[in-house]
């Protein structure tokens, strides 16, 4: 997309430009030292997608592509009010919260014979059936539900009149390139553009299609259509868990100002200056995170079965923020509603 800057770009700019976050060098080297501890086991490992987390797809056909597709077209925007009351959906005798409340929704639908992945039912979905299909076991709603109803039924068209109906297609156009098939699906789906501005400049983070590209290689193993030459130029995910757990972590510091708005539960805006630095310097953060851990790597002289890219740290880090939720309760999140992130 012509002048605008890439996510990559866009991070370092704002890193460079930030007058609120900081990103501090002592805090990222004892992330990336955490993380060689876990360098040579399972969590750094495309495998993980899959063994780590029991409602993502196990197969790696046209079905689990276009579950992937499906999932991160309405992967944003799970916070609730208050954290002990929230949305939930109960599936096989667990229950699940977040994103992963959306997961479980879709196969729910997919066991009650609702064909949710199939982009000719979901582009004509009606809002009640949505409504059904994310149903929550609390009074507590799924967020934006409208606004994943009208983006369900534009998606679910696009890609019937573009690509077939199958995103898989959408994949294949893209030659084995993350970043033609990132642009392609920015181009392609405008929820997907993630676009803002800061300083003048046109910055994109295209969180969705950056996570939409890393969960098609996850689900692909990496293999065949899934094998991107180019899938670490893909940055870290600028969500509003990765900023929470770098804070919890030292690698990110806030200033006085924006830490008490944030206590306070302070909504930002999306395209607010600070919401702007936060996302950029976390994105940014990771980029250096990535690089210090190569380092020590290279140092300690371990052989790497697999390349450790951007994308392996950020699931890791996202699983850590879920796994040490209690630990990392005082930490504030960044309060926003958008179809984003
Ligand atoms: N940076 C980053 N952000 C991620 C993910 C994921 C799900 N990926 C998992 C699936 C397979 C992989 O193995 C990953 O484990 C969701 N999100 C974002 O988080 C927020 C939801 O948070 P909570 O309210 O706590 O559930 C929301 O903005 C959502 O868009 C990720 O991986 N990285």
């Amino acid at each position: 997309m012509d002048g605008i800057l890439t996510p990559r770009e866009s991070a370092r700019f704002i890193a460079e430009n930030s007058q609120d976050v900081f990103i501090d060098g002592a805090g990222v080297r004892s992330v990336a030292e955490l993380l060689l501890a876990k360098a040579s086991g399972p969590d750094l490992r495309v495998a993980g997608w899959k063994t780590l987390h029991e409602l993502n797809p196990k197969s790696a056909d046209e079905a689990a592509v276009n579950w992937v597709f499906v999932t991160d077209t309405l992967n944003f925007s799970f916070w609730s009010e208050h954290d002990e009351h929230k949305c939930l959906v109960g599936y096989k005798g667990k229950t699940y919260s977040g994103y992963w409340s959306l997961c479980a929704a879709v196969n729910r639908a997919l066991d009650e014979g609702i064909p949710i992945t199939s982009a000719s039912y979901y582009a004509t979905v009606t809002l009640e059936q949505v409504q059904h299909i994310f149903r929550s076991d609390t009074d507590v709603l799924m967020p934006l539900i409208e606004d994943r109803h009208r983006i369900l039924n534009e998606t679910g068209k696009i890609l019937l009149e573009k690509f077939g109906g199958s995103f898989l297609n959408c994949v294949q156009k893209s030659e084995q390139s993350a970043q033609k098939l990132m642009h392609l699906v920015v181009e392609s789906f405008p929820s997907y553009r993630d676009i803002t501005e800061f300083e003048g400049k046109r910055i994109s983070f295209y969180k969705r299609a950056q996570i939409l590209v890393a969960d098609t290689w996850s689900v692909l193993e990496g293999k065949g259509d899934g094998c991107f030459k180019d899938i670490s130029s893909i940055t870290m995910f600028a969500d509003y868990r990765l900023p929470q757990v770098l804070l919890h972590l030292g690698a990110l510091r806030y200033s006085d100002e924006l830490l008490k708005k944030l206590l306070k539960g302070e909504m930002l805006s999306y395209g607010d200056k600070q919401e702007v630095e936060i996302r950029g310097c976390s994105v940014w953060c990771v980029e250096l995170i990535r690089d210090c851990l190569l380092e020590l790597i290279e140092k300690k002289g371990e052989k790497m079965s697999e390349e450790i890219n951007a994308i392996l740290l950020d699931y890791y880090l996202w699983d850590y923020a879920h796994d040490h939720r209690a630990k990392m309760n005082g930490i504030p999140f960044h309060r926003i509603r958008c179809i984003y992130y």
